[in-house]
Order: C-alpha cells, then structure tokens, then sequence
C-alpha cells in the first residue's frame, strides 16, 4: 500500500515548511510567535508542550482553519497563506484532520461518516445529496477493515466506544488519500489502552502508507515511544525539536516549567534531573 512518494516535488524539499509564522488572537502576547520548521514526507512528529502553549493553534494554521498573523505556511509546493477559497479546498482534501472529541455525526452509521471524508472531493449539491460512488463505498469499507471496525461498518457512531470513535476519526481522514494528517490530543479522552490502540493505527498508516504524521500530545511518553520528532513549544515558542533520545529531563523542564516535576517522575529515572 506504499504510496508513490513525491511525484512532483524533488526529493530534498520538504512536505511542508513554516516560516517565521505568528499568531496574534488578541492583545499584545502571541499565541505562536517566529514559528519556522519543516517536515519531510513520511514523518512521524509529536508537538508536545504544557496547556496553552499553543500546539492547537499551531496544527490549525498549517490548514487554515485558523488563519496565522504573519509567516509563510508552504504545503507540498503550494504557499497556503495565498490560496483563495477553491485552492483552499483542494489543499484541504490533501489534509487530513483528527480532534480530540472525534467530530462525527453521533446518528449517522461508522460508513456515512467516513465517507464525509470524501466531501471535499464533491460539489455540494452531491455532498448534501450523500452521493458516493461505487469505488468510494469499497475504499470505505476497506479502510474501515483496516482499522478493525468490520463488524460497527452500519452502527450509529453514537453507539462506539472513544476508541471505535477515534478510529473512525482516522478512517475518515484516510479515505481523503491525504499526504498529512494533523492530529489535534487524539487520545486525550481515552484510556491509555485505547490510546495505545490509536497511536499503534498512526504510526501503522504513516509507516505502511508513507503518511506525514503530526500530533499534538499531551502524555510525553507517548511522544518519546511513537515519534520520529518531538517539537517542544513553551509559550508560542519552539523551544526543543529533534529525536526523541535527545529529549532530556532539562529540556522537559523548560517545556513544561513548573508542570515538569510529576511528568519527571511519571517518566522515571532516565529523566530526572
Ligand atoms: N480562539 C481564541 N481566541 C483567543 N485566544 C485563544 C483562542 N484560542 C487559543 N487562544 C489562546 O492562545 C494560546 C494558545 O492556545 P492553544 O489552544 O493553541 O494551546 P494548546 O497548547 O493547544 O493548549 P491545550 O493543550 O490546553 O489545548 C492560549 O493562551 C489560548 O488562551
């Protein structure tokens, strides 16, 4: 199921580049402030950092669903910040998006949702008529096998566990055929046998299927066992990014500041300091 990598782009430039991106909501501290890093095609990275450090902020500016103050977002050779409504869209198909609290349809079956994956693809008169072809209904349940959800294929979501919830979250990223798919706490309302379940499916799908992976986490040993990458942010800032055996007990200290201590511990004697 490798995906054919990199058609058009060269080899050395990356999936996706931030350049000196701020975020402003309000007032004069910014939410992001001089983010700039890039990503390679396949990558798996965790974006870790202590509660409003701005990790859903900087996951929403890659697809615009929060439009950053200043920088360059370029997404697969194309720079995001220019695109008009229908490019947007386009871009948007090549982007899958995952949410803490999943964003089904609780009374639509585990198929209608995934195939809302499939929306951007489609005029809107089709997606409000809930029309999907022949090819889009196979894909569907073939990913839904995948994530092994095979016998929920016609149940209401509202009847799913957070973790059967959450893997039709990712279901329905995947039948987008995306390059990237941003994760924002995915399993932050999970317990942590469910949570494992879902981070074992995206690092399965990025390493099988080629798919650039970026999440933000709260639990950083997750971040330590499953990422290529960990970025560290501490107050809109960018403050560690490299491999998980660089991350020591001082660089978690700086990430999370006084938050620090329990994690320490929770993480045992590799990071005290
Ligand atoms: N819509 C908004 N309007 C104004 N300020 C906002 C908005 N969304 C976020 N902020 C502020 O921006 C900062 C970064 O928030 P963000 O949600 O990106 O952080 P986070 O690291 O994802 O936090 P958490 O882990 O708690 O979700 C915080 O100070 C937050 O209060």
């Amino acid at each position: 199921m490798k995906r054919e990598l990199g058609v058009k782009r060269e080899l050395s430039m990356p999936l996706l580049e931030l350049r000196n991106v701020t975020k402003y909501y309000h007032g004069t501290t910014p939410a992001l402030e001089d983010i700039s890093f890039s990503v390679a095609e396949g990558e798996f990275i965790s974006v870790i950092g202590p509660s409003g450090a701005g990790k859903s902020t900087l996951l929403r500016c890659i697809n615009r669903m929060i439009e950053a103050t200043s920088g360059e977002i370029t997404f697969d050779g194309v720079l995001v910040s220019k695109l008009r409504k229908r490019e947007l869209r386009k871009l948007r198909t090549k982007i899958g998006m995952i949410f803490q609290h999943y964003n089904l349809v609780d009374r639509l079956s585990v198929i209608e949702n995934v195939l809302h994956g499939r929306l951007g693809y489609k005029s809107t008169l089709a997606g409000v008529m809930g029309r999907y072809n022949r090819e889009e209904k196979q894909q569907a349940i073939k990913i839904i096998d995948l994530l092994g959800l095979r016998e929920q294929v016609y149940k209401r979501c509202d009847q799913l566990s957070g973790g059967q919830k959450q893997r039709v979250g990712i279901a329905r990223a995947l039948i987008q055929d995306p390059k990237l798919i941003l994760c924002d706490e995915p399993i932050a309302s999970l317990d942590p046998n469910a949570a494992k379940i879902i981070m074992d499916y995206l690092r399965d799908v990025s390493a099988t299927m080629g798919i650039t992976v970026i999440v933000n986490l709260h639990q950083v040993s997750m971040a330590l066992k499953y990422s290529d990458r960990i970025i560290g942010v501490n107050q809109g800032k960018i403050v560690f990014d490299g491999s998980p055996n660089a991350l020591t007990g001082e660089i978690i200290a700086e990430i999370y500041g006084s938050e620090s201590n329990d994690l320490m511990v929770e993480l045992g004697e590799k990071y005290a300091i």
